[in-house]
């Protein structure tokens, strides 16, 4: 008689995963997604195993082959096999139940551990917790004063610290201690330990502080509108780069915020309403729309448009990041328009960040090339000089005059997610080096 009791069901949570990470696997479908429409589940917890499964992808179907549990268990189905081996090595590390699925992969607990073991799998540092001072409601002193009553030790380094002893620096945060960034004023910077901390914290709650990590801090640092200017954010919501323009802008001046989402755009308002901004009018429509009228006298343009993602550390990835070169060439040709009609529709305009968080050339230095071509009265500012040279990655130097000027945020190099930035500059008559 077989020793497992097959009345038992496998808990719903655990099928429940494992048909999502079947449909992601299968139809290359984004997990969150997936995970928004099961509407029945606890989302948190599919959530928390399908981060974990896509963080230890290797090491988990390694295993599985290494151990055999699925060629001497013919009957376990190989989406909840690695849903399971996932929660009981790298999760709760225990299964809920005794269903038979549950059963066999228990028993194979240690031979799972060892093949791991063996296969020499070394887990990735997570990057730090970054965390932004909203200054329209909260000031950099007043954060200091909080955090030095709380017992968080600040590390503090010398002014002319190089940048890569910054990163030195970064990586050996103690627990207990925080550091300023050395790019972004008002970011602090914490152990990756204490990401679910901060998220749950009073004040991120009231938006006093912002989650936002270092590298989409990027695009308003280095676009750098003067307090009292007028500003066009072309792709706005959720806003969290128009609340930054506006802490740029110490709440003073204008900001013309628009989306095309009528559900982001919501997000956009609410957020941008909840953090104190006093100078953003959000708009809803198309960008490509827009005319000079419509946001009279804009002198900078912040440009982030729809991209592929894939610089982005807290997507859920199952599959290997392929290429899909159809979807970039549709992602590039929007990227061209809306950059190049920021180029071309308002007279005044000084100065035009373009960033993605994608990694793919596509969408980076091909249509920074593209729209330089088209729009030749615009030319490149070094991003890296913008940066006192304190920055080491930059585009491909393949796209001459180009790639040096671009700036790359990697994530195993930088310590941030993964972003493409291109800062344009309005040429003066007589200004005559084309690209
Ligand atoms: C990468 S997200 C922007 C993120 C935002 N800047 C932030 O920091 O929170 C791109 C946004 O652009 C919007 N979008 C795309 N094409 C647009 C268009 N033609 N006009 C207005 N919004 C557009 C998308 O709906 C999406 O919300």
């Amino acid at each position: 008689m077989s020793k497992f009791n097959h009345s038992v069901k496998v808990p719903t949570q655990y099928k429940v995963t494992a048909k999502i990470l079947k449909a992601a696997l299968e139809r290359n479908t984004s997990i969150k997604t997936l995970i928004f429409e099961e509407k029945h589940a606890r989302t948190r917890s599919l959530h928390v195993v399908l981060k974990l499964y896509s963080e230890n992808r290797g090491a988990v179907d390694n295993a599985i082959a290494e151990t055999r549990l699925l060629k001497d268990n013919p009957n376990l189905e190989g989406c909840l096999a690695k849903v399971l081996v996932t929660e009981l090595i790298f999760g709760r590390k225990q299964l809920n139940g005794d269903s038979k699925p549950v059963q066999t992969v228990r028993s194979y607990r240690e031979k799972l551990q060892q093949a791991i073991g063996e296969s020499g799998y070394q887990k990735k540092e997570p990057n730090p917790r970054y965390v932004r001072i909203n200054t329209n409601l909260f000031s950099l002193a007043e954060a200091l004063e909080y955090l030095a009553g709380e017992d968080w030790r600040r590390k503090e380094l010398p002014t002319d610290t190089s940048y890569p002893d910054f990163l030195v620096a970064v990586k050996a945060l103690e627990e207990d201690e925080f550091m300023t960034d050395l790019h972004i004023e008002g970011l602090l910077i914490f152990h990756s330990k204490w990401g679910h901390y901060w998220a749950a914290h009073d004040l991120v709650r009231s938006k006093k502080l912002i989650l936002q990590n270092k590298a989409t801090c990027f695009a308003a640092e280095l676009l750098a509108p003067p307090t009292g200017a007028t500003v066009l954010d072309m792709c706005a919501a959720p806003g969290m780069k128009t609340l930054h323009l506006c802490n740029v802008m110490q709440n003073k001046g204008r900001i013309y915020a628009v989306e095309q989402s009528k559900e982001r755009y919501r997000a956009l308002c609410n957020i941008t309403d909840e953090a104190g901004c006093q100078i953003v009018t959000p708009s809803l429509g198309d960008a490509l729309q827009m005319k000079a009228e419509d946001c009279p006298d804009v002198e900078y343009i912040l440009v982030d448009p729809s991209c592929s993602g894939n610089g982005m550390q807290n997507r859920i990835s199952v599959c290997e990041d392929e290429k899909d070169d159809h979807r970039l060439f549709k992602l590039a040709g929007l990227q061209i328009k809306i950059l190049s009609h920021a180029m071309t529709a308002f007279p005044n305009v000084k100065r035009i960040a373009y960033c993605t968080c994608s990694l793919w050339k596509e969408e980076n230095e091909q249509v920074v090339k593209r729209c330089l071509q088209i729009n030749p009265s615009y030319k490149l500012l070094s991003c890296k000089k913008a940066l006192r040279n304190k920055w080491q990655n930059v585009g491909d130097k393949e796209y001459a005059n180009i790639g040096k000027n671009c700036l790359y945020c990697l994530p195993d190099s930088d310590l941030t997610d993964g972003i493409f930035l291109a800062l344009f500059e309005k040429r003066n008559d007589g200004d005559n080096d084309y690209y």
